[in-house]
């Protein structure tokens, strides 16, 4: 099992970044993959502060996280012998960078500019092809926050990642069915720390305001159920039916609303089949800002019943309760009736 070994959640602590890589491995030169936007918007304060600490910084832009972007990517890196990969943003970067640093046999040093999906800290990489999957790449050796970059990011990212949070509900669900109906390995101690990053999230968001939201909160819960995954060795705590009825969407009409969208909208209705308490769900997402309904993330009825129809398809292998209910676009577009997201 690898875990992070250092974790730095600050407040406009941008300007200590180098000392942090100082302190993690003493690097001399790095390669940092990120956006376009988050180079604009924090690039500045982190060359400054890498220069002050007298590491060499070369930048790598990715737009998509395709296989072949990802690649040219990744060439670029090796040419440059750095000793450390960052990924720096949300989590196409992250996901592109700790994929490379795999491949290069690299340390790599997560650094999320959003609290947008579970990704900051595990091993994990959600590759994009013919079916979507995750692949265990490296966990990361360092992962280093600053919140004010976060609060400052577009709300919607931090609303994308209660989504994702509120997936571990619907998740640790399908793992004990999974236990329970085909005897598979199910790890407690994850399974109970992923339940806790959503319970978290519940209990604060009864306290949440448009004005007033818990940053902090939900990046230590995005993070602690990134170890989860870690723990477990796989990301079944965190990702079930919801997480397969956001990657069907994707496999059908590519662009569709944020990761974290599709599982919390997801969550609310394999919830409902699960027997669980999907209102609180709801609730939650809605407290958090979060999306609820197909309508607002741009999702046709249609493809949202298509979606429901061939989750299970995608990862037959991983038993959730999509496996014991008979599913039609016809149930799909009732359960998303019943359950307001459509
Ligand atoms: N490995 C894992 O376990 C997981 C991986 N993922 C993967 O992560 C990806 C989704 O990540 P997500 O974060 O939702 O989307 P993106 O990484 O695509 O980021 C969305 C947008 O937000 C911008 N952005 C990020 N931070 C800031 C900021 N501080 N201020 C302004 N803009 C900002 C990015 O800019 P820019 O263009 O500059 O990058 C980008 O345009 C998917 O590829 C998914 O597969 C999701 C969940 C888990
Ligand atoms: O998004 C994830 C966990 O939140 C990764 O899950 P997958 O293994 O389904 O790609
Ligand atoms: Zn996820």
């Amino acid at each position: 099992m690898e875990l992070p070994r250092q974790i730095v959640v600050g407040e406009k602590n941008i300007g200590q970044v180098g000392e942090f890589l100082r302190s993690l491995s003493n690097p001399k030169k790095v390669s940092i993959i990120s956006g376009k936007n988050v180079k604009k918007i924090i690039g500045k304060e982190i060359d400054e502060s890498l220069k002050n600490s007298k590491i060499m910084a070369v930048w790598h832009l990715a737009k998509s996280n395709q296989v072949k972007e990802t690649a040219t990517i990744q060439k670029k890196v090796k040419s440059t012998k750095s000793d450390i990969i960052i990924g720096l943003g949300g989590g196409r970067s992250v996901d592109i960078a700790k994929l490379c640093a795999f491949n290069l046999k690299k340390p790599f040093v997560s650094i999320p500019t959003s609290a947008s999906h579970d990704g900051i800290a595990s091993p994990f990489v959600s590759v994009r092809g013919d079916k979507p999957h995750s692949l265990v790449a490296t966990a990361p050796l360092g992962v280093f926050v600053d919140l004010d970059i976060i609060k400052k990011a577009p709300r919607k990212l931090l609303a994308s990642g209660c989504g994702d949070l509120m997936a571990k509900v619907t998740a640790v669900h399908d793992w004990e069915l999974g236990r329970d109906k085909v005897g598979e390995y199910y790890g407690r101690y994850s399974a109970n720390l992923a339940s806790m990053s959503a319970e978290i999230l519940i209990e604060s968001a009864e306290n949440f305001s448009k004005k007033n939201i818990d940053v902090r909160v939900i990046v230590e819960a995005l993070i602690s159920a990134g170890v989860a995954s870690c723990i477990a060795g796989s990301s079944r705590p965190c990702s079930g039916a919801e997480h397969l009825f956001s990657h069907a969407i994707d496999h059908l009409e590519f662009g569709i609303g944020l990761h974290g969208e599709k599982c919390g909208i997801g969550s609310i209705m394999i919830a409902k089949l699960q027997g669980q308490n999907w209102k609180e769900i709801v609730k939650t997402l809605k407290k958090s800002g979060a999306p609820t309904t197909a309508k607002e993330i741009g999702l046709k009825p249609k493809t949202l019943a298509k979606a429901m129809v061939i989750a299970q398809s995608l990862r037959p292998e991983r038993y959730t309760i999509l496996k014991e209910v008979k599913m039609t676009e016809k149930d799909a577009l009732k359960l998303a009736k019943t359950t307001g997201v459509l």
